[in-house]
């Protein structure tokens, strides 16, 4: 068996080098590279879906309608969308000018960063891959994907794709774990966008620091969901649910990790539930093949942790089955668990759900302020009042109402956290903003040089910069009228 290739700080370094070589040479500046690579990438997703939902379904056992609509439709929609804006994305924008500058003529131009590095998570491992990587070239920069080792059929695959069909002088895949991303992190980017979690990123942020990198952190957190009783029971529910256990079992970034409901209304929900989770993936959910497994024993163990904990092993109303040898949990619901609970104070990423009765739903807002920011809160409710009070006075990456997770498959949408759910966002035109500079270009004329800010200054001229500067047409008048 051939020896593993050492990734580390050398490689690295070459690595980085030979791309900031292409990048200065201008290779991936022109409209048309970037044109031709996200052609490519549009290839990759067209000719290879099958490819990408065997990975997925290797990695995580996710069902293949989870992998083709959530990975591979949402990657065409931002390929389509690029390749359709990209001219108007890349054109200067006007700006307007001033009195102070006159005559002159103002714009703001995107200009590309340089070398970016991408670091991705494994639960969405296309989509959070290659989406970043469509923003990083849209706006003209090299780039290099580091995949999460966690999902190695689909990091293989990524490389293997990647190398096949984009250009390898500013393109690259570098897999790997710790070792290979601690040897990346050491190198000058020009940018780092980061997905994964929020120990990690403190990580990444502090390596980027070194060389004062700007970041991306696309974070995660606890995302609570509000029920009101004032709503509709049965799709209210079935959104809750195919946004908690349809999106790959509970480990996505936006999944619903506790809900909070009044006393008197959470057994009618907790029925509710019950009677849908059965439709949806029957008597025995741990057998469903619609259900995506953990993706390891680590994090199986740590689920059972969270579920094992004193305290909250009894408090399991509905599920709580495991099968340690195919990664399996059950969908899992939890009634009124201590606040000071592990699974009360860590990111669920997995099928238990616990739900936390309220006095009155008032108090939920008291509850979801005295936690970090969440990437996500939602709300289910018909009551108009409590839906505008919900949006403007919850702080949290994104907002949706009467729905779970698909704020995210809106381009129109910046996506990205807050606080300890992290900082910038993506997607649509955020993704190639998330990636340019906004160059400030103001064009003088060379005519009409006035004596007014050259020495030596003077009380007149102290006046008629004043008013120019301001941009008081009045005072200005007076000055060159003699009257001020
Ligand atoms: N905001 C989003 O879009 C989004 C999307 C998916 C996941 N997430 C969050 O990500 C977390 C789960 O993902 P994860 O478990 O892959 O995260 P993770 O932080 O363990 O790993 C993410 C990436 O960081 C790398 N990494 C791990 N340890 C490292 C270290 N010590 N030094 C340098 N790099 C290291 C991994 O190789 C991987 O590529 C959850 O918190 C979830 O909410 C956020």
């Amino acid at each position: 068996m051939a020896a593993k290739k050492v990734f580390g700080s050398a490689e690295a370094s070459n690595l980085v080098t030979e791309l900031r070589r292409s990048f200065d040479d201008g290779v991936t500046r022109g409209y048309e590279w970037r044109v031709t690579q996200l052609k490519k990438l549009m290839i990759i997703c067209d000719n290879h879906e099958p490819e990408i939902v065997a990975a997925l379904r290797d990695d995580l056992g996710k069902p293949e309608l989870e992998s083709s609509v959530y990975e591979v439709s949402l990657l065409r929609n931002s390929i389509k969308l690029a390749l359709k804006q990209l001219k108007n994305w890349m054109a200067p924008e006007k700006a307007k000018t001033s009195l102070t500058t006159f005559p002159a003529s103002a714009e703001i131009v995107s200009e590309p960063l340089g070398v970016v590095l991408v670091i991705s998570a494994w639960n969405y491992p296309f989509l959070l891959s290659i989406d970043p990587v469509i923003g990083a070239i849209s706006a003209g920069n090299a780039v290099v994907l580091k995949p999460s080792e966690l999902a190695p059929a689909s990091s293989a695959l990524l490389t293997k794709l990647l190398e096949q069909y984009l250009d390898p002088s500013a393109v690259r895949v570098v897999e790997g774990a710790v070792t290979e991303t601690s040897a990346l992190l050491e190198q000058k980017w020009d940018k780092i966008f980061y997905t994964g979690s929020s120990k990690i990123g403190r990580v990444i942020m502090a390596a980027a620091a070194k060389h004062l990198t700007p970041v991306v952190l696309e974070l995660g957190g606890k995302s609570p969901v509000v029920v009101d009783s004032d709503t509709d029971l049965k799709v209210t529910v079935r959104r809750i649910i195919v946004g908690k256990w349809g999106c790959n079992n509970g480990q996505a970034c936006v999944s619903p990790d506790y809900i909070l409901t009044t006393k008197e209304y959470a057994p009618k929900l907790i029925d509710a539930m019950k009677l849908e989770l059965e439709k949806f993936y029957g008597k025995n959910p741990i057998e469903s093949k619609d259900m995506s497994r953990i993706v390891n024993s680590n994090h199986f163990d740590r689920l059972s942790k969270l579920l094992d904990e004193k305290e909250v092993s009894d408090k399991i109303v509905y599920g709580g089955e495991k099968d340690r040898e195919n990664l399996k949990i059950a969908p899992t619901i939890l009634l009124d668990v201590p606040l000071d609970s592990l699974i009360m104070s860590e990111e669920i990423f997995g099928p238990l759900l616990p739900i936390l009765t309220l006095n009155n739903l008032e108090e939920s807002f008291d509850v979801i302020r005295s936690r970090p920011k969440p990437l996500a809160a939602y709300l289910f409710t018909h009551n108009k009042k409590l839906k505008e009070r919900f949006a403007a006075t919850v702080s949290a990456g994104g907002i949706v109402v009467n729905d779970i997770a698909v704020h995210l498959a809106l381009h129109t949408l910046p996506f990205g956290g807050v606080g300890e759910s992290g900082m910038g966002a993506y997607h649509g035109k955020f993704s190639f903003d998330a990636f340019s500079h906004k160059k400030a270009v103001l064009y003088r004329s060379l005519f009409g040089d006035s004596a007014v800010r050259y020495p030596p200054y003077s009380r007149g001229k102290l006046r008629l910069l004043k008013a120019l500067v301001d941009s008081n047409i009045f005072d200005l008048f007076k000055v060159l009228l003699g009257l001020a």
